[in-house]
């Protein structure tokens, strides 16, 4: 078996971070700062703003006002977060459709300049990790929801997150398959990545080292 060296994650803070939408208040004025190592869950009801904070740590979504940094440079925009390697793991169907499971998680390597030698092999370990070896070469079409949602996180783990922000990655899972994939993000916060889950899930939560919750935009650390 090989042993993974321990990988450098970034510390990821934000400052008084307000987003409006619509005219909406989304994010009022939230701060937080994620050691690297760190396993936390974001928690709240639905339509509280969880998805908007990991759009705003991940350089996808600026923030009308306040600031974001990962390892004390400012986040940057979605593509500059990304090669440092501040990842998101949306929550939807982003999977290339006319690709397979295991197409769908080498071709972001190679975008991200993974030899093509390592990608083959990364991507295997990925979907295996998520049980889903079996449906490697299966269309995303053949695949159900809960198995996308799968590929998707495989997607991102094979390309080694500094930084890992997950949408949801549980919501379409059994029981069992989610204890999996939450034992996935502990091993990541383990091995050095910091981790922010996004769950409704209270199992998931209480797996997390941390929990922030956000309501109507505003951010309160609960434990
Ligand atoms: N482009 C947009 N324009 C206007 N309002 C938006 C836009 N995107 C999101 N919102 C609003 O921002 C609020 C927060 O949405 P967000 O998706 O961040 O919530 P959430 O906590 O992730 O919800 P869920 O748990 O249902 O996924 C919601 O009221 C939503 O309607």
């Amino acid at each position: 078996m090989t042993v993974e060296p321990v990988r450098r994650g970034l510390a990821v803070r934000a400052d008084d971070v307000v987003v409006e939408l619509g005219g909406r208040r989304v994010l009022d004025a939230v701060s937080l700062a994620l050691e690297p190592g760190s396993f936390s869950a974001l928690t709240g009801p639905s339509g509280a703003g969880k998805s908007t904070l990991l759009w705003v740590l991940g350089g996808a979504l600026r923030p009308t006002s306040g600031s974001v940094s990962v390892g004390d440079e400012p986040v940057g925009d979605e593509v500059a977060a990304a090669a440092r390697g501040v990842l998101l793991v949306p929550q939807g169907a982003t999977l290339a459709a006319p690709l397979t499971a295991r197409e769908n998680v080498v071709v972001p390597q190679l975008v991200h300049r993974v030899p093509a030698g390592e990608a083959g092999p990364r991507a295997d370990a990925a979907l295996h990790a998520v049980r889903l070896e079996e449906q490697s070469d299966h269309l995303v079409e053949e695949l159900s929801g809960g198995q996308q949602q799968r590929v998707t996180l495989a997607r991102t783990l094979a390309l080694r997150p500094a930084v890992l922000l997950a949408d949801e990655p549980t919501s379409e899972l059994d029981a069992g398959t989610r204890d999996v994939v939450v034992a996935l993000l502990a091993a990541e916060a383990a091995a050095g990545a910091t981790v922010l889950l996004a769950t409704h899930d209270a199992a998931c939560a209480e797996a997390a080292g941390a929990e922030l919750h956000l309501d109507e935009g505003r951010l309160v650390r609960v434990r």
